[in-house]
C-alpha cells in the first residue's frame, strides 16, 4: 500500500506542473488563425475533452447493448422489419458517430502528447543543462544512467502511458458501473443454478469474483516484470552508449589495436540485455499461459452461466446476448489491470527512471552548493581576478592546491606553471567557478567575461560554422568575421567548407581543433582569455603565431596561460609556478621572475 502511495505521489509530481504551468503557447486553429494562450488551459481542456469523449463512448457502448438485446429478439421472433429497422436507424447512426468521435478523440491525444511533451523535455533539459547540473552530477557521481535515453525516450513514454492509463480508468470505471446496474436488473430475480434459492445480481457478483480473483493471480505473476522492464531499459541504454562511444574513439581504438577488448567489452554488455531479456522472456510465458486462459475462458463463462435460464424459457435470445455482453464488459472492465499489467510494469520503471533523475539533479545542485565552497563574486571596477584563501579539494576531500591570496591583473600575460596533476587545470575550473570543492573567494570584475579554451576543445554536432561561433549561436557572427577568423588562424582550407556539416570532432587534427577554438576566442573577444594548453598541438612557429595573432587581434583581452613548454615563456609578462608544499603535496603558487628565466 506505502509502494502504491509513493507511485502515486510520483506520478502526480511529474503530472502536475505542465497542467498548473503559466507558460504561455500558441495554438493554431486552422482556418480562425493561431491564438496565444497559457499552456496550462490547453492542457487543461484537451484533457477534458478526452474524459468526455471517453464517457461519450461508454454511453454508446451501452445503447449499442440494448440495440443488440433488440436485434436478438427480432432474430428469434423472426420479425424481418424490425431487423431491418434496428440495423439501419439505430445501428448506422450510432455508427457514424462512433467513427467520427474515435477521429476526434486521437487527433486529440496526438496535439496534447506532443504539447505535454514539448513542454516537459524543455524543462528537464533546462533543469539538467542549468546551474551546470549536467557537470556537478558528473563530478559528484550522482550519475543518473543515461540521461539521453531519459530525456528522448523516457518522458514520451511517460506522456503516452499517462494518458492511456488514465483514459482506460476512466472508461472501465464508467464501463463498470453502466454495465454493473444492468447485469444487476437483468439477473434480479435469478436463483441460484439448480436450486430455488434467490440471489439477486447474481451474475454480477460472478463477474466480480471472477475478475478479482484473476487480477490477484495476474499480479502475483506478474510481479517480477516491474523490476525486469526497468533493467532492461538500462541494459539496452548502456550497450547504445557503448556503441556510440565506441564510434567517437575510433581512430584511437583502431591504432591500439583495441577491437578485440572491444569486442569483448560489448558482448559482456549485450549479454547483460539478452540474459535479462531471457528471464522477461520466461515471466511473460508464465503470466501469458495464465492470461490467456483466462481471456479465453472470459469468452465462454458468460454463456455457460445464463444457458440454463435461457433453455428454461425465463430469458429471452437477446437478453442472453445481452446479459453475456453486458458480463464481459464488467469482467472486463475489473480486468482491465489484467490486460494493462505489462504497461503497468513499464509505467512503473518509466516514472522511476524519471524520478531518480530529478533527484539526481537536485541532489547534484545541493550538494554542490553546501558549504565549504567556492565563491564567485563579482566586484564591480575591480581590475584584477583576485583569488583570496583558496583551498581546492578533489571531489574526496583532499586538499590539492592552497592559494592564499593571488591577483591575475588586466592587462598582464599570466603563465601558469607546475607538475603534471598539480592542479592548473582544476585552478581554472575555480575561476570559471565551475569546480564546487573547497573553500574560498575568487572575485572577477563586474561585466567582464571569461573565456577557457581547454586543450581538448569541445566540437559540438553539426556544421562547421556552428562549430566555430560556439557558444554563440550559428548565426551570431557574419560569414565574414567567421571566414576572417578561420583565415587568421591559418586554416583557408576550412572556409569553403563552413557549411558542410560532419563529424568535425573526428575529422580535424587535435591541432587544427585547437585552432578552430583559437578563432572562436578571435570572434568572441573575451575581457579574459584563459589558455590551458590551448596550443599544445600545434608545433612552436604556429604556436608562436598564434600568441602573436591574440595580442594584436585582442589588444583588450588579458591572457593567462597553462603550458609545459619553456617556449610559451616569452609571451608572457609573469610566470607563476605551483609547487608542493613541506608536506610534498598541496601545491602553492610561487611567483618566478621571468627575466630571469629567459
Ligand atoms: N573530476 C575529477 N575527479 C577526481 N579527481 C580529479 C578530477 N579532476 C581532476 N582530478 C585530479 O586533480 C588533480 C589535478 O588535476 P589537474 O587536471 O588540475 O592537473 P594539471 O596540473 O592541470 O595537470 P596536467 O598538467 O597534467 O594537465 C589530478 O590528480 C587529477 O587526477
Amino acid at each position: 500500500m506505502r509502494a502504491l502511495k509513493t507511485a502515486l505521489g510520483a506520478i502526480w509530481r511529474l503530472t502536475i506542473p505542465y497542467f498548473t504551468t503559466h507558460d504561455v503557447g500558441e495554438i493554431n486553429l486552422r482556418p480562425f488563425g493561431r491564438f496565444r494562450v497559457q499552456e496550462r488551459w490547453l492542457g487543461i481542456g484537451l484533457v477534458l475533452a478526452l474524459i468526455l469523449i471517453n464517457l461519450g463512448q461508454v454511453g454508446l457502448n451501452v445503447r449499442l447493448s440494448f440495440f443488440n438485446r433488440d436485434l436478438f429478439n427480432a432474430l428469434q421472433n423472426k420479425d424481418a422489419v424490425e431487423f431491418w429497422q434496428q440495423l439501419l436507424f439505430v445501428f448506422c447512426p450510432l455508427a457514424a458517430v462512433y467513427v467520427t468521435v474515435a477521429i476526434i478523440e486521437i487527433v486529440i491525444q496526438y496535439v496534447l502528447r506532443i504539447r505535454w511533451r514539448r513542454w516537459l523535455t524543455r524543462r528537464y533539459v533546462d533543469s539538467w543543462l542549468g546551474e551546470d547540473t549536467h557537470y556537478k552530477m558528473q563530478l559528484l557521481g550522482y550519475t543518473a544512467d543515461n540521461p539521453d535515453q531519459r530525456i528522448a525516450d523516457d518522458i514520451d513514454q511517460f506522456i503516452v502511458r499517462t494518458q492511456t492509463l488514465t483514459l482506460g480508468l476512466l472508461t472501465q470505471v464508467a464501463t463498470l458501473f453502466s454495465f454493473a446496474a444492468i447485469l444487476w436488473s437483468l439477473s434480479s430475480d435469478f436463483t441460484l443454478p439448480g436450486t430455488d434459492v434467490p440471489v439477486p445480481g447474481l451474475l454480477l457478483w460472478f463477474a466480480l469474483g471472477y475478475a478479482v480473483l484473476g487480477t490477484w493471480l495476474t499480479h502475483k505473476i506478474g510481479k517480477p516484470l516491474i523490476r525486469l522492464n526497468f533493467d532492461q531499459q538500462r541494459y539496452e541504454a548502456d550497450f547504445r552508449f557503448s556503441l556510440a562511444r565506441l564510434r567517437e574513439y575510433a581512430e584511437q581504438v583502431a591504432l591500439l589495436d583495441g577491437e578485440s577488448a572491444e569486442k569483448e567489452r560489448l558482448a559482456g554488455r549485450f549479454g547483460n540485455v539478452v540474459r535479462n531479456f531471457m528471464a522477461i522472456v520466461d515471466r511473460t510465458k508464465k503470466l501469458t499461459a495464465f492470461t490467456a486462459s483466462y481471456f479465453q475462458a472470459s469468452v465462454v463463462v458468460p454463456y455457460i452461466l445464463t444457458a440454463p435460464y435461457f433453455f428454461v424459457g425465463r430469458i429471452t435470445l437477446g437478453q442472453l446476448q445481452q446479459t453475456a455482453g453486458s458480463f464481459s464488459r464488467v469482467e472486463g472492465a475489473l480486468t482491465f489491470f489484467i490486460s494493462a499489467y505489462t504497461t503497468l510494469a513499464d509505467y512503473k520503471a518509466v516514472v522511476d527512471r524519471l524520478t531518480s533523475f530529478d533527484t539526481a539533479m537536485k541532489r547534484a545542485r545541493s550538494a554542490a552548493a553546501a558549504p565549504p565552497r567556492i565563491d564567485v563574486a563579482l566586484l564591480g571596477g575591480a581590475a584584477a581576478v583576485r583569488i583570496v584563501d583558496l583551498d581546492l579539494r578533489l571531489p574526496a576531500g583532499t586538499t590539492i592546491v592552497r592559494v592564499p591570496e593571488l591577483a591575475l591583473r588586466r592587462g598582464e600575460t599570466t603563465l601558469l606553471t607546475g607538475p603534471s596533476g598539480s592542479g592548473k587545470s582544476t585552478l581554472f575550473r575555480a575561476i570559471a567557478g565551475i569546480w564546487p570543492f573547497g573553500s574560498g573567494t575568487v572575485t572577477v570584475p563586474t561585466g567582464e567575461n571569461l573565456l577557457l579554451l581547454p586543450q581538448r576543445p569541445y566540437i559540438p554536432i553539426g556544421s562547421l560554422r556552428g562549430a566555430v561561433a560556439y557558444p554563440a549561436a550559428t548565426v551570431a557572427y557574419s560569414g565574414e568575421a567567421i571566414r576572417d577568423a578561420l583565415e587568421a588562424v591559418r586554416l583557408p582550407h576550412l572556409v569553403e567548407r563552413l557549411d558542410e556539416e560532419g563529424q568535425w570532432a573526428q575529422t580535424l587534427s587535435l591541432g587544427e581543433q585547437q585552432r578552430v577554438a583559437l578563432a572562436r576566442a578571435l570572434l568572441a573577444k573575451p575581457d579574459w582569455l584563459f589558455l590551458d594548453e590551448a596550443t599544445a598541438a600545434l608545433d612552436e612557429p604556429l604556436e608562436q603565431a598564434m600568441y602573436e595573432l591574440i595580442m594584436e587581434r585582442l589588444p583588450e583581452t588579458t591572457v593567462v596561460s597553462i603550458g609545459h613548454r619553456s617556449t610559451l615563456i616569452a609571451f608572457h609578462e609573469r610566470r607563476i609556478d605551483l609547487r608542493p608544499g613541506r608536506d610534498g603535496r598541496i601545491f602553492m603558487p610561487h611567483e618566478v621572475d621571468v627575466p630571469a628565466m629567459a
